[in-house]
């Protein structure tokens, strides 16, 4: 399959200009064909325009057709067979069965919207009846939907080159809400992009949709990624990175005329609480599965169990004996950028440099872009004195905070920014400690699990993927499973529009059949 590296826009393949830029082979830094060159400020611009002129044909699309377009994504990444799992590889560094198996994830993510728009609970449809007699004033006929916001953003991940990038869950939710879509491309996986927004345009033109649906543009700088937040035309964005890009973005779109949420997933260390009675009765089993999630996919998961959090005493030395003897065990791994990699070693120099931190243990050295696990402890005065413990270190490093008592482990809970996970072992002992924490962490983090760790998100209808900043830069709402659609949706209310004026999906008979609450009742068809 021939690889193309133009721009996708308004149906057509573009070509960029100016100096061209290649992606870079993960494992061995060696450059990969073909040379991409970035879009213009005039493409990008195209490409708002273009969004701008489909979004009103393409959010009042039959929910039947939209769904086979989410479908025909679906299928045409899976078309596109080998050539993508191997370009995937090479790009990011990540072996088969991970690429294998986001692929499995990104394609159930976009059927998964398919059924969500097919059934219409999304259009959160309300009806309050007229009330005519009503004394002493008669109520209006009043119906509630949930329209769709415009045109969307979608700044795709590095770190998960399918299921967070061109058709990952930003672009599904935003397709599926009836947005067209505008995806800036991450650099280190150019070919992936392309590839997959092949198949997003090839489905675009078999269902007959506007072709300003979709566009993909390329730039190894932030120009494009500029020009896009602050672009008038476009209505929200949806950003998976660092912390540094997702609050540059917010603050562009903060400064426009007419601001604009952002969606950014930016930094989590994901604290992981070890409760006594767990430590006592299987610390070292915690500390080899602890291992196992730390060290995933080179620890590059937003999710990654950075922190750790447990009283002093014989469970804890447990939990620590064995994952210091797992971890040497463990091989380094290809980081996904030569920056990212750069970027671990520079926290784990900084943690190493510490004199309140101690390394409990080391993953094997490997090559030049390959990241070494570590495992370090601190104290909890020491944490609680200094607040560059508490950053992420993206990659396979943690941190393991020793507290003198119940108390000081929550003054640590306590000092968190917003995170993503919280993940406490416990056994039925530890129940009241547990409780006892429950509304703190409720305050800080967007998923509480209990007795796993936060890595692997399972995509479904009650997931949350987000949480109170810096973890998200809006913790109402999640980046991961279906509620992900209600970023890209806003309410209108018709107030006593004749039923030949009002949207199908309020018609006083119902003709799209889409489940409605009437007078506030459960909602039913
Ligand atoms: N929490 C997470 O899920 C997560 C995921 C990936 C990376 N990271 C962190 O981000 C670091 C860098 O990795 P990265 O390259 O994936 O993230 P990044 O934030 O540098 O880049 C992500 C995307 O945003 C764009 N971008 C960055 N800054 C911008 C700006 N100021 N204006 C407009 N666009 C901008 C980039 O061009 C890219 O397309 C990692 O070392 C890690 O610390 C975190
Ligand atoms: O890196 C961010 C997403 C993490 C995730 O989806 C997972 O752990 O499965």
């Amino acid at each position: 399959m021939t690889l193309s590296s133009d721009n996708l826009i308004g149906g057509e393949r573009v070509p960029g200009a100016g100096t061209p830029w290649r992606a870079v082979e993960a494992a061995s830094g060696a450059a990969l064909e073909p040379a991409f060159a970035s879009a213009t400020a005039e493409q990008a611009e195209r490409a708002c325009r273009h969004a701008e002129e489909a979004f009103d044909a393409y959010r009042e699309t039959a929910l039947t057709a939209r769904a086979e377009f989410l479908e025909a994504i679906a299928r045409n990444i899976l078309d596109l067979g080998d050539d993508l799992v191997t370009r995937c590889m090479a790009e990011t560094g990540l072996p088969r069965p991970r690429i294998e198996g986001e692929r499995g994830r990104t394609i159930g993510q976009l059927r998964m919207f398919a059924e969500v728009v097919r059934r219409g609970t999304f259009l959160g449809a309300r009806i309050d009846p007229a009330l005519p007699e009503r004394k002493p004033l008669p109520r209006p006929d009043l119906r509630l939907r949930q329209v769709a916001v415009g045109p969307v953003v979608v700044f795709g991940a590095s770190n998960f080159p399918l299921a967070f990038s061109v058709a990952g869950g930003d672009t599904a939710s935003a397709l599926a809400a009836g947005c067209p879509v505008i995806v800036k491309a991450h650099p280190a996986h150019p070919g992936t992009s392309a590839l997959v927004g092949g198949a997003i345009q090839r489905a675009v033109a078999e269902c007959g949709l506007p072709a300003g649906v979709f566009a993909l543009l390329f730039d190894d700088g932030i120009a494009i990624g500029q020009q896009l937040a602050a672009d008038p035309r476009v209505a929200a964005i949806g950003f998976t990175g660092s912390r540094r890009g997702g609050t540059a973005l917010m603050h562009t779109a903060a400064e426009r005329a007419v601001p604009i949420p952002v969606y950014a997933e930016m930094s989590s260390i994901n604290p992981v609480v070890l409760f006594p009675a767990a430590l006592a009765n299987r610390g070292a089993e915690i500390g080899r599965a602890f291992v196992a999630s730390l060290t995933l996919g080179s620890g590059q998961f937003c999710t990654n169990p950075g922190l750790v959090l447990a009283v002093e005493g014989p469970g804890l030395d447990a939990f620590l004996a064995a994952a210091a003897e797992a971890l040497p065990g463990v091989a380094a791994a290809t980081m996904l950028t030569p920056g990212i990699h750069k970027a671990y070693c520079a926290g784990v120099a900084a943690l190493e440099a510490n004199p309140a931190v101690t390394r409990v243990a080391q993953g094997q050295t490997g090559s030049a872009h390959q990241g070494q696990p570590a495992l370090f402890a601190t104290s909890a005065a020491a944490f609680l004195g200094d607040h560059r413990l508490a950053e992420e270190v993206f990659g396979a490093a943690s941190l393991v905070v020793r507290c003198a008592d119940a108390a000081e482990l929550r003054a640590v809970l306590d000092s968190l920014e917003g995170q993503l996970t919280a993940a406490l072992h416990m056994d039925e002992a530890d129940h009241g400690q547990a409780r006892a924490l429950l509304p703190l962490l409720e305050r800080r983090v967007g998923r509480i699990l209990v007795n796993g760790f936060g890595t692997g998100v399972e995509v479904g209808h009650a997931m949350v993927h987000g949480g109170p900043y810096p973890a998200t830069s809006d913790g109402r709402t999640t980046s991961v499973g279906s509620l992900a659609i209600d970023r890209f949706l806003r309410p209108v209310c018709y107030q006593d529009l004749p039923d030949a004026l009002l949207p199908a999906a309020l018609a006083e008979a119902n003709p799209l059949g889409v489940p409605r609450s009437v007078d506030g009742g459960p909602a039913g068809a």
